[in-house]
C-alpha cells in the first residue's frame, strides 16, 4: 500500500491564494473553463493577509499587494505577464471625500484596512500631487458608514466600486476620486495594485508546478477576456452590480497585463514611494511558462 504517496508534499497542489474580491472572479472563470482549477488550491483571504500567508510559508502562490512585493522581492518573485491593475480608472481604488482633494490639508482621511497599496497610493497623491497633508486614521470597509467621523475614506476592492458605481447615478453625494486614474493623469503610466508572486524558495524547489500554474492563470485571464459578455452576465446574478457595469470593469477598467509598461508604472510608484526598484525591472521573473527549457 503506498501510504507515503499520499503524504508526499511534492505531489501536493500549489496553494494559490487570491482576494475574493471581483478582480479575481474573471481567474476563477477561465480556471473553471480551462480545468486548470483541479490542478491548484484557491484560497481567499484579505490581500494584507495573502501576503503574509505567502512569506510565511502557507501559500504558494498569491495576489500580493504591490508594496508588500516592493519590499519583499528578496525573498518573492513576480509571475510575468499578470498583474492586477489598469491604464486609467480602476472603478475598485478610490478616494471618498466630501471636499475637492486640494480642500483636504489637515481634513480628517479614513484608511481602509487591509489595502496596503491603495493606501499608499492615496497619500502619495494628496502628498505629491496635491500638496496636502491630512491626519491619517483607521477606516472601515463599509462605504456607507465610512465616512462617519472622517472628511474623506480610502476604500478599495467590491466596497470601492460600489462607491464609484453609486456617485454616477446620485451626483449629489460625496466626491469619488478613482485613484488609479489620477495617477494615469499624473505620470501617464498604468498602476499595479498587485502582483502574482511565488517564494523564491518554491520556484527553486517545485519549478514545473509553478510554471503550470502560471500558464493557468495566464490562460484563465485570456479565456476570460474572450467571455468578457458572457462572465459579466453570470456574476451579475449574484452580485449588487449590473451586466453593462461588470463588463466594463472586467473588460475595461480591470488591466492583468504585466509588460514593460505595467513595469515602468511599478518601478515609478517604487521610486516615489522610497523603496528600492524591485530586481523584476532588469529582467528578473520567473522563468516564463511554457519555455519547458528553463523549468524543466
Ligand atoms: C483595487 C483592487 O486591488 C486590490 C488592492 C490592493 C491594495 O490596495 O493593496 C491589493 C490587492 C488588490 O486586489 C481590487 O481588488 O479591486
Amino acid at each position: 500500500m503506498e501510504i507515503g504517496h499520499y503524504a508526499d508534499r511534492e505531489r501536493r497542489r500549489p496553494r494559490l491564494g487570491h482576494t475574493g474580491f471581483l478582480d479575481c472572479v474573471p481567474l476563477f472563470w477561465g480556471l473553471a473553463r480551462t480545468a486548470a482549477l483541479l490542478d491548484v488550491d484557491l484560497v481567499a483571504d484579505t490581500p494584507d493577509r495573502l501576503a503574509r500567508r505567502l512569506l510565511a510559508g502557507d501559500l504558494d502562490i498569491a495576489a500580493v499587494p504591490a508594496v508588500t512585493y516592493l519590499r519583499h522581492s528578496e525573498e518573492l518573485l513576480a509571475l510575468p505577464g499578470i498583474a492586477s491593475g489598469s491604464d486609467g480608472p480602476m472603478m475598485s481604488s478610490v478616494l471618498v471625500s466630501n471636499v475637492g482633494l486640494d480642500e483636504l490639508r489637515g481634513a480628517t482621511v479614513a484608511l481602509a484596512p487591509a489595502g496596503p497599496t491603495s493606501r499608499r497610493l492615496a497619500q502619495l497623491l494628496l502628498e505629491e500631487r496635491y500638496g496636502v497633508v491630512s491626519r491619517y486614521v483607521p477606516g472601515s470597509r463599509d462605504p456607507v458608514s465610512v465616512l462617519r467621523g472622517a472628511d474623506a475614506a480610502v476604500l478599495f476592492g467590491d466596497a470601492a466600486l460600489h462607491a464609484a458605481v453609486s456617485r454616477g447615478r446620485t451626483p449629489a453625494g460625496p466626491r469619488v476620486y478613482d485613484l488609479a486614474g489620477l495617477w494615469r493623469e499624473w505620470t501617464g503610466l498604468p498602476f499595479v495594485f498587485a502582483v502574482w508572486a511565488v517564494r523564491r524558495e518554491v520556484a527553486r524547489r517545485r519549478p514545473v508546478a509553478v510554471a503550470a500554474a502560471h500558464r493557468g492563470l495566464l490562460a484563465a485571464r485570456d479565456l476570460a477576456r474572450a467571455e468578457n459578455a458572457e462572465l459579466a452576465a453570470r456574476t451579475a446574478r449574484w452580485e449588487p452590480f449590473d451586466v453593462p457595469t461588470l463588463e466594463s470593469y472586467f473588460g475595461h477598467a480591470l488591466d492583468y497585463s504585466f509588460g514593460a509598461r505595467q513595469v515602468a508604472g511599478l518601478a515609478e510608484f517604487a521610486r516615489l514611494t522610497g523603496h528600492g526598484v524591485p530586481a523584476l525591472v532588469s529582467g528578473e521573473w520567473f522563468p516564463v511558462a511554457g519555455d519547458e527549457s528553463t523549468v524543466a
